[in-house]
């Protein structure tokens, strides 16, 4: 295949005329049908084909210009990513909006038509999965060549329902209609090895011989840059069985079962994505996923490695590989394993290559969301695998005792393997080992972990650590989600730049006491509102949106609406200011505790929702299967944003970040970004409440007792109060009961602030002129935030890439 000369093919048509005719030429040609007979399924896959190719035409030419440049390439090994809908993207990074609309309309079908039928890949589980999908965005956005690689899961996140308030999961059949944005490339299928054990030949050199092999078949979907030529891809690798795993033999014997046994033992690998966010569940088939998908993309990587012919020392200098948290580690010994074993570099060599390719992004500091591997385990599935583990360990260990001798504690604490209760592989250890940059995603974040869960490694390699806080795509958080608000905004600032350069937004701060702009800002949001269709227009949107966990305390705001609650029937003429709050999120199916709080928030809703004492003033509302579409509904709609997670345990949250940048002013500690946009958008602009991480690590440590809270704050007994005495359907004594003996996230401690700060909120409300200028400046000052801020923070400071342009012809 030769990339030189680019296509050498008659390039697309950009007027109505000719995109009209490419979508009939879809229908007929790959749809099989005619005008006269085709379904709305039909429309919509022609419609997707005739987008696709102009945008595989631009990969093309990215492909030509990557191969002419020899770049040095940027691999996000990712086990999610949540892309979310393709199309209305595709259409506007491809400036086909008008065309395109021109075309359904003789078509006679409507863009919404075809949105509703457009798939959301729902390949994650909450900020990490989508902050993957905002990068790929920003690093063709940004010019890099780069390929996202993933696991593509038959069945995505789960599909979440209400019944009798109750979450309950349904399975996500994402491509049961197909996904037309995808192109499947069995010819680069790979071979992936598990189980087994290793020999060693007369050369000493080892070998891995395996129990089970499984192939890994990719398909990959367009990344378009926004506002430039690129087109990156992600890749997704799927698995199946060997041609010979069908046992024809068994099959014809009638154990039907039997004979394709082993093919569905090779799918099951990636049949679903694993629903926890920011816990570890450590299952066998996990260990399975994350191998699966590190040996495919290394391998692959290679293969690309080769096209260009250079050296293995040149590898480190053409791929850097950047891990996004510890599910894809495994990267690290299976790269050494392909040079050692495969290779045959020395271990010096291999290990100084491979620390120099990898890069690392800890997402998180909660000890439970660390991922630790039984040696057990690894010795049965991935026997190789340890040993190189172990290997790496010695070297390491030599190291720490030669840097502190005699520091026997250091050694334990540092080493990669856990020796008690249970031998298990600590998979942060290793990817801080095995890579050349750490980072955390959050400044306070990243000082966290240098000061405590990775202490020892910072203290020892201080030049590997480093912060590069989060951010997240203006073009779908923005630009897509809120066309209204865009308008105005490019109207205000002249032109729609930027969507690709958000520091533009500052522009705004000019028209902040501007009183006919900010009244278009204010209808714009009360539009949102009344687009939503949840709740009063005219009333305050408090929005809560992010999967469940106790940690980020949505059971604070739960108890404060019950005050609320309380207070509206205790003076029901009272001067209340109206408020519609909204709750989102999945919790993960096998933790309880967040399943109580979701179905004790469904009983209050349903509560008040039948007072008609209260409804006038407060509102709950909590629609089901919160993801990435939902999302672009709910956040233009926000008043305020809800970032209210106990001080040192949010690494970064990324929702803070799109709701600023949307108008909502945000009600939050001072945790994750939250710090970095209160800082950016102003004090005066932000309701800040509850203890610090100090505070709170000190009362903590200091004997905490929450009941203590309990009992002198009377508006915090009578909610709890309410809760047990079954006040709401009967349901939520068990959170309760957790709160007031346990509240391991300080609920209690943080209410009373809580409390005093949403009555500032109440009040700052009653002065819309100033709330609508606080609501201008969050979004004009929201720049830094950007995913593009992002990749060129990771690409100056710990990719070293230069971007490659790509020319239209
Ligand atoms: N896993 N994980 N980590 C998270 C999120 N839960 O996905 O990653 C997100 C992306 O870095 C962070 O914003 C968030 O604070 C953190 O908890």
């Amino acid at each position: 295949m030769d990339f030189r000369n680019g296509i050498g093919l008659r390039p697309l048509g950009s007027s109505a005329a000719e995109f009209e005719q490419d979508l009939l030429s879809n229908l007929y040609y790959r749809r099989g049908t005619t005008v006269e007979s085709a379904s709305a399924q039909d429309a919509y896959e022609s419609l997707v084909l005739t987008v696709r190719d102009r945008l595989a035409e631009r990969r093309a030419r990215t492909t030509a210009a990557h191969y002419a440049a020899n770049p040095r390439w940027v691999y996000y090994l990712s086990a999610e990513y949540l892309l979310g809908r393709q199309l209305e993207q595709n259409i506007l990074y491809s400036g086909t909006g008008e065309i395109a609309t021109a075309a359904m309309k003789a078509l006679g079908v409507s863009p919404e038509e075809m949105d509703e039928l457009d798939i959301e890949p729902g390949l994650g589980n909450g900020g990490l999965g989508r902050l993957a999908a905002c990068l790929v965005d920003a690093m063709a956005t940004l010019d890099i060549p780069a390929i996202g690689y993933g696991i593509r899961y038959d069945f995505g996140i789960f599909k979440q329902t209400f019944v009798d308030g109750a979450q309950v999961e349904k399975p996500d059949d994402w491509t049961f209609q197909g996904n037309p944005w995808e192109f499947p490339a069995p010819d680069d299928r790979q071979t992936v090895f598990f189980y087994g054990h290793t020999t060693r030949d007369e050369a000493g050199r080892t070998k891995w011989i395996p129990g089970e092999i499984v192939l890994g078949e990719p398909s990959h979907m367009l990344v378009p840059g926004y506002g430039t030529e690129t087109v990156n891809i992600v890749r997704l690798w799927r698995a199946r069985g060997s041609e010979s795993s069908f046992d024809l033999e068994r099959f014809s014997a009638g154990q039907y079962a039997e004979a394709v046994q082993e093919a569905v033992r090779a799918e099951n690998i990636s049949k679903v994505l694993y629903p926890d966010d920011s816990t570890e569940l450590g299952r066998e088939l996990r260990l399975k996923q994350q191998y699966f998908l590190v040996s495919c993309s290394l391998r692959d990587i290679l293969r690309r490695f080769r096209l260009w012919g250079g050296p293995l020392t040149d590898f480190p200098a053409k791929s850097v590989i950047q891990l996004n948290d510890t599910h894809p580690s495994l990267a690290i010994p299976e790269l050494m394993r392909l040079l050692v074993d495969e290779e045959g570099l020395g271990w010096d060599e291999a290990w100084l290559l491979t620390q120099r390719t990898f890069a690392y992004t800890c997402h998180t500091l909660l000890p439970e969301a660390l991922e630790t591997w039984p040696v057990a385990l690894f010795e049965r599935l991935l026997p190789r695998h340890l040993e190189i583990i172990y290997e790496i360990n010695q070297r390491l260990l030599d190291e720490v005792r030669s840097r502190y001798p005699g520091d026997i504690d250091r050694v334990r604490r540092m080493s990669l393997i856990q020796e008690a209760p249970e031998r298990r592989v600590r998979m942060a250890h290793l990817a801080v080992a095995g890579t050349s940059a750490v980072n955390g995603v959050a400044e306070l974040h990243s000082q966290l972990l240098a000061e405590t869960t990775l202490h020892d490694f910072a203290t020892m390699w201080p030049g590997k650590f480093r912060n590069v806080t989060n951010g997240v795509s203006p073009r779908r958080f923005l630009r897509i989600a809120n066309p209204a608000l865009s308008e105005l905004i490019t109207s205000a600032l002249g032109d729609s730049r930027w969507a690709g350069d958000l520091d533009r937004l500052r522009g705004l701060e000019r028209f902040a006491d501007d009183p006919a702009f900010l009244r278009s800002w204010r209808d714009i949001k009360r539009a949102n509102k009344a687009r939503l269709g949840l709740g009063d227009p005219d009333a305050l949107m408090d929005v809560m949106v992010k999967r469940f966990h106790e940690y980020k305390r949505q059971q604070l705001k739960l108890l404060h609406v019950i005050t609320q609650y309380h207070r509206i029937k205790d003076n029901p003429g009272g001067d209340h200011v109206p408020r519609t709050v909204l709750f989102a999120g999945k919790a993960a199916p096998a933790y309880h505790a967040a399943k109580s709080i979701i179905r004790l928030i469904n009983a209050v809703a349903a509560t008040i929702e039948a007072d008609p004492a209260v409804t006038p003033y407060l509102k709950v509302v909590f629609p089901p299967n919160y993801n990435v579409t939902l999302g672009e509904l709910i956040i233009p709609a926000a008043d305020l944003s809800e970032q209210i997670s106990l001080a040192g345990k949010e690494a970064s949250g990324t929702g803070n970040m799109k709701l600023a940048l949307n108008g909502a002013l945000t009600i939050g500690t001072l945790d994750g970004a939250n710090i970095e946009i209160r800082e950016r958008v102003g004090a005066e602009n932000f309701f800040l409440f509850g203890l610090d991480t100090p505070a709170a690590t000190e009362l903590k440590a200091s004997g905490y007792h929450p009941r203590s809270y309990y009992e002198r704050d009377p508006e915090l007994r009578a909610a709890l109060d309410a809760i047990m005495s079954g006040a709401f359907g009967g349901v939520g004594k068990e959170v309760a009961e957790s709160l007031l003996n346990w509240d391991e996230y300080l609920t209690l401690a943080d209410f009373r602030a809580y409390a005093e700060c949403q009555e500032a909120v109440d009040r700052a409300w009653q002065d819309q002129t100033a709330w609508t200028k606080a609501s201008l400046l969050n979004t004009a000052r929201a720049g830094y935030f950007s995913a593009d801020r992002t990749v060129s923070d990771y690409a100056s400071t710990i990719w070293h890439v230069e971007p490659v342009r790509v020319t239209r012809d």
